[in-house]
């Protein structure tokens, strides 16, 4: 946490304010008007904090606390070098805090007194635009969210206004690329949601907004002037970047949201408006699949969970060669599209490039060398670019013409391979590819080659560029050359062999004689210095000449930095063009990158078919366990349509089978096929064929969660919530053991109550797995419901008591827990196995003499699990599960199954039973109501 007091003008200074010296006023003043930041104030050549904030800087950086004293008192000091201010700022903004730089910003020497500094920039999490500091791999934004107060109906712009698109708005700027997104949400809920898939990393809140409290952004949140946030000014902001704001933005909302993250990034930048951000984009996201924070998290998109060694599926999927291509293809994975025409256009490309290996080599060695022209542009335009960094954009610019030639097959590069491209998207790809020569030609004739970092001190212009620029440096090189001939000429004059010429900073040029020969020193020498062993001089044509050298190169360096800036700003221009050409290389990247890994990992086109004929993969792969494990067994997954083999296929599996088996493996790679197909990928399977899904839930097992903070069963069931009342039946639901996080009976009950309601009331494509092997009863009762199971099999070689896990997934459900056997390969300790192996023996006699002997009423909870019939004989057709089920499902739930008395309790509990309206019961009141019959059964028993 910051520590506040680090923030706003120091107490101690406060005391003695009127006393103060010039410069601590200066510094004091600074940090009153920059009160949210900590204040690091130039002072020559370091960056200085005093009193708390100077603490907080030793502590936070490593570096020393040191003292400045003056006449009101003693404070406090630390420093942090100028030079590498980078990775110093990196920690600040890490330990939590907004630096706000104050550079000198006149030259000390001309300033007469007081230097003035002013805040140059403020840094914040969600506003970096040094390379040094930002991620290359995510785009980096700031986000602000504003509220609409029920009058917001679309201003008749793009998009289709609507009153459902309020009351929020999310506007997001990447101040390093100038890239600025907006969209509409009905809700608070689906604000965090929208949010946590855009993980800006800083947030600015609009005056009204109040997001739920549990939501999962790791984002810094910010204050801004509320004002900002106001229509009229937000809309003469966005004005000031867009033609016209109607236009692009849809609602009054969004105008606010929009001007308000601006008027922040304007702020903090200290520039009056960010020429780079050229652009609005406004989107929606119902055009995308959609991914909460549980989903990326728990389907381990980006990143692994806390307790997961693997690797997320990004860093599996991601080949890109650019920094460019590198954001797009993660922004595609963050959301995978809805359209098929565009998610066939994609395919359409990698099916190209996967076919054509040559010409898929080739752009890839051109996009190698692409630097981040995104980031480029942004510096270009903000006028921070040096020389160095127009070179890099030169470099990127010439192998645009070299993408085009592979492209358009004009390039003998691709051998054989040398056709135009035929895929729609490549084609136009290529049509976008602006080859920008004009700006090409303007960076090839101006930069030099070899620039330095400083763009002050000369060289970065290349010769030819200017005649001006070209006869200073002349006379300079002729002055140079006159003084190099010097000391030849000057020894044959006076004949001292030894005589040197020579220049130092202080005196400038000179001739050195040593005291020997003084006496030959001619009469146009004056002494310039004496030395111990010698004196210096100089002559007045050596003055003349050392005069005009340095007179040119001053003028020269000048000349060439006014040439430069002229040259940044005639190239910051064109920044919408070469935004857009960034565009297109970024999309060939993240095409290239995935065709490479389709070849490389051998995935497959996927196809669309429509919801009738449900999902089916073919021998799917879990595309990172597969990189992990030597062997990996490849497993269909066929949920909802018709089959040849089987008929109709429920949309519900639940799945079981013992620990360790792969049930989340396999569940997570179908969820993960999905996802990678819809964002344009081909997918680790030999076919697929899918429908396009609106969404994707996973609801993980409270064993599993590492998210803190909530109960973890309460968490779970607000998830089950959000599932319950979110999924469509174009929805794929992951539950991986729902209900595990309370007791036995009642997980059971909420995990049964779930899977029929997800089966009638939602009819969503969903793979449940449990250990709760009386769901697998459902398929009897629902005929979408059937079972699935990971069979192990025990290895004959030691005394078929150890347990070998075939991975391979099996139709019908599991017969055994097998846990026993995989506490033993777990090195559970062999006594306690035996033991465990003993209870279990024991208890499966006992249900067989249950069964057996008709003692239904002291049945046991667990001896009631072993009563149901064996997995096999549970197969039954589904013409029979219909027949059963007859559209009613209370009246077959097994928790009553063999209660069947005259006992009036137990017939009002079936009858409540009866009546409840699952569709309208959320799960914490089934669980409640459920929890309720039960103890009157208890109740009963007991008074019985
Ligand atoms: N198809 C497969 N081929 C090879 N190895 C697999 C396969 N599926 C899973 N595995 C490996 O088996 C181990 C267990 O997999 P997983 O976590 O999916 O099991 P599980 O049944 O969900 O276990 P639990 O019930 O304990 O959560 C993992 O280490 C995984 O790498």
């Amino acid at each position: 946490m910051p520590s506040e007091s680090a923030l706003g003008p120091p107490p101690s200074m406060t005391e003695v304010r009127d006393e103060l010296t010039p410069m601590l006023s200066q510094y004091y003043e600074l940090c009153e008007r920059y009160d949210d930041a900590l204040v690091l104030f130039q002072v020559g050549d370091f960056y200085e904090a005093f009193c708390e904030a100077a603490e907080v800087v030793a502590r936070t950086c490593e570096v020393t606390l040191t003292k400045r004293e003056d006449s009101t008192g003693t404070y406090p000091m630390a420093g942090l070098p100028i030079d590498n201010a980078a990775s110093y700022l990196d920690r600040l903004l890490d330990a939590g805090y907004r630096v706000a730089v104050a550079d000198q910003v006149e030259d000390a020497e001309e300033a007469s007194g007081l230097v003035d500094r002013a805040v140059t920039r403020i840094v914040t999490p969600g506003t970096l635009t040094d390379d040094e500091l930002l991620g290359a791999a995510d785009a980096n934004y700031v986000a602000a969210v504003a509220r609409g107060d029920g009058s917001d109906v679309g201003t008749g712009g793009a998009g289709g206004a609507s009153d459902a698109d309020g009351p929020y708005a999310l506007a997001a700027v990447d101040v390093s690329t100038g890239e600025c997104l907006v969209t509409s949400l009905p809700d608070a809920e689906r604000c965090v949601e929208e949010l946590e898939r855009l993980a800006p990393a800083e947030l600015l809140l609009g005056p009204g907004v109040d997001l739920p409290d549990d939501r999962s952004l790791p984002a810094m949140e910010s204050a801004h002037d509320p004002d900002a946030f106001g229509f009229d000014a937000a809309r003469e902001r966005v004005g000031a970047y867009v033609p016209s704001p109607d236009a692009v933005l849809d609602a009054e909302v969004e105008v606010r949201a929009c001007g308000a993250v601006l008027a922040y990034a304007e702020y903090t930048q200290g520039d009056e408006r960010l020429e780079y951000v050229s652009r609005i984009t406004r989107y929606d996201p119902r055009e995308s699949l959609r991914l909460d924070a549980t989903a990326l998290r728990s389907l381990e998109l980006f990143e692994t969970r806390g307790d997961s060694r693997g690797r997320p599926l990004v860093d599996v999927v991601d080949d890109t060669a650019s920094a460019p291509g590198r954001r797009r293809l993660r922004a595609w994975l963050r959301r995978p599209l809805l359209d098929r025409e565009r998610i066939e256009a994609r395919h359409g490309a990698v099916a190209e490039l996967v076919e054509r290996s040559l010409l898929r080599e080739r752009l890839r060695e051109l996009l190698a060398e692409v630097y981040d022209v995104e980031r480029l542009v942004g510096r270009v335009s903000r006028g921070r670019a040096n020389a160095r960094d127009l070179r890099s954009l030169l470099t990127t610019l010439d192998t645009v013409p070299e993408l085009r030639a592979a492209l358009e097959g004009s390039s003998d590069t691709v051998g054989d391979d040398a056709d135009h491209v035929a895929s729609d998207h490549l084609c136009d790809l290529l049509d976008a590819l602006d080859t920008l020569d004009d700006v090409r030609d303007l960076l090839r004739s101006a930069i030099a080659e070899e620039p330095p970092m400083e763009v002050t001190e000369g060289g970065v212009i290349r010769e030819g560029f200017d005649a001006d620029l070209d006869d200073l440096r002349a006379t300079e090189r002729e002055g140079r050359q006159w003084v190099a001939d010097l000391e030849a000429s000057e020894r044959e004059r006076t004949g001292i062999d030894s005589l040197e010429v020579g220049h130092n900073q202080v005196h400038g040029y000179y001739i050195e004689v040593t005291n020997p020969n003084l006496d030959r020193v001619p009469d146009d020498y004056t002494r310039r210095q004496t030395l111990k062993n010698s004196e210096r001089f100089y002559t007045p044509e050596l003055k003349r000449r050392e005069d005009e050298i340095f007179g040119a190169a001053e003028r020269a360096d000048s000349l060439e930095y006014d040439l430069f800036v002229e040259v940044r700003e005639r190239v910051a221009a064109e920044t919408d063009r070469i935004q857009r050409l960034a565009d297109a290389v970024a999309d060939l990247d993240a095409l290239a990158s995935f065709a490479a890994v389709a070849v490389a990992n051998d995935y497959v086109c996927p196809e669309f078919g429509s919801h009738d004929e449900g999902i089916h993969i073919e021998n799917g792969r879990h595309p990172v366990v597969e990189r992990t494990r030597r062997e990996f067994v490849p497993n269909d997954a066929r949920l909802g349509g018709r089959h040849s083999e089987d008929g109709e296929r429920g949309r519900i599996a639940v799945v079981t089978g013992p620990n360790m088996s792969g049930k989340s493996t396999y569940m997570r790679q179908v969820a993960l096929v999905v996802v990678l197909a819809q964002a344009g990928s081909f997918v680790p399977a030999d076919a697929a064929r899918l429908p396009i899904l609106d969404r994707v839930f996973t609801r993980v097992g409270a064993s599993d969660d590492i998210a803190g903070g909530q109960s973890t069963f309460m968490r779970e069931m607000s998830e089950l919530t959000d599932i319950l009342h979110d999924a469509t039946d174009e929805s794929l639901v992951l539950l991986d053991e729902v209900g595990r996080g309370t007791s036995t009976a009642d997980g059971r009950a909420i995990a049964r109550a779930t899977t029929e309601f997800l089966a009638e009331a939602v009819g969503a494509y969903t793979l449940f797995a449990t250990h709760y092997h009386e769901l697998t009863d459902l398929a009897e009762d629902l005929d979408s419901v059937f079972n699935l199971h990971f069979a192990a099999s025990r290895d004959p070689e030691s005394d078929g008591e150890s347990v070998t896990f075939l991975h391979r997934v099996r139709e019908g459900a599991a017969d055994s827990s097998y846990g026993v056997e995989v506490a033993e390969l777990a090195g559970v300790p062999e006594r306690v196995v035996s033991r465990s192996r003993a209870l279990v023996d024991a208890e499966r006699d006992g249900a067989d003499d249950v069964n057996g002997a008709d003692g239904a009423d002291e049945a046991t909870e667990t001896q009631a699990a072993s009563r149901q019939p064996a997995a096999d004989s549970r197969q039954r057709t589904l013409a029979d599960a219909a027949a059963t089920n007859g559209g009613a499902h209370v009246e077959t739930e097994p928790v009553v199954e063999g209660a069947e008395t005259d006992d009036g309790v137990d017939a009002d509990v079936l009858a409540d039973l009866a009546d409840l309206d699952l569709a309208r019961t959320t799960p914490l009141e089934a669980l409640n109501a459920l929890h309720d019959l039960q103890r009157r059964l208890e109740g009963a028993e007991d008074g019985g």
